[in-house]
């Protein structure tokens, strides 16, 4: 394991789009805070003011494959230095929706841009960060594509095909292989309400 300089600790979920992570975290945060936690909720892209600026182009507008994943790095590279790292050396718990696994994920494993560029971007970004905890809801893209048909309108990302998410999905999981230490496998096709119960579990386990 790294070695933190700072007392807070960074928990971050992810998935494919409709796994589920945006219903645990407000879960995770009323739990924390019931313990007297002070929470830092952000997500990426986003969680600053240019970074949401960010993640409208991000999130609707056409762009090469290396643009898009530049302006994720970027995005987080204003996220760390605004929001984080600042959290974290106040001691606070920081959660995020998405970090850099998603960049791996999606832009890695969705869209084929060679992952060595990936890691040379993160060694670059954040060279001393890695967060605590990693939650990565597991589901398939079917699963997942049902349920936010009942939710919303898609936006670039969430008009991909099944092949697309099938990608993102595997390299997830190889990450969570490669990184056994901080990353949780759950089973997002259960209930909300088992899911919570395993949530429970893992986030008494950072203490
Ligand atoms: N375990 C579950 N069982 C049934 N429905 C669920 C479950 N978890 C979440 N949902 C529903 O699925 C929809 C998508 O969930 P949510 O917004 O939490 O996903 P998400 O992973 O944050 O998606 P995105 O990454 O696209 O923001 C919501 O309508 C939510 O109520
Ligand atoms: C951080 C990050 C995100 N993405 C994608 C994944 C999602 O489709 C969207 C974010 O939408 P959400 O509803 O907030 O989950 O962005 C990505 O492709 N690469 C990244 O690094």
């Amino acid at each position: 394991m790294e070695q933190k300089n700072h007392s807070g600790r960074f928990i971050t979920f992810e998935g494919i789009d409709g796994a589920g992570k945006s219903t645990h975290i407000q879960f995770v945060t009323d739990l924390l805070r019931a313990d007297n936690r002070q929470v830092v909720v952000t997500r990426e892209p986003g969680g600053t003011v240019l970074g949401e600026k960010l993640r409208e182009m991000l999130l609707h507008d056409k762009m090469n494959l290396e643009t898009e994943a530049l302006l994720m790095f970027a995005a987080r590279r204003e996220h760390i230095a605004e929001v984080i790292e600042p959290a974290l050396q106040r001691g606070d718990w920081v959660i995020s929706d998405r970090f850099t696994d998603a960049s791996f994920a999606y832009q890695g494993g969705g869209r084929g841009l060679d992952l060595h560029k990936m890691r040379q971007l993160e060694e670059w970004v954040h060279p001393h960060l890695q967060p605590d905890l990693t939650l990565l809801f597991d589901v398939s893209p079917e699963v997942a594509q049902a349920r936010l048909e009942a939710a919303r309108s898609p936006d670039k990302f969430e008009r991909e095909k099944s092949g697309f998410f099938n990608r993102v999905r595997d390299e997830y999981l190889r990450r969570a292989k490669e990184f056994p230490d901080r990353f949780r496998v759950i089973d997002s096709s259960r209930s909300i309400e088992a899911i919570r119960e395993t949530i429970k579990g893992l986030i008494g386990e950072l203490g």
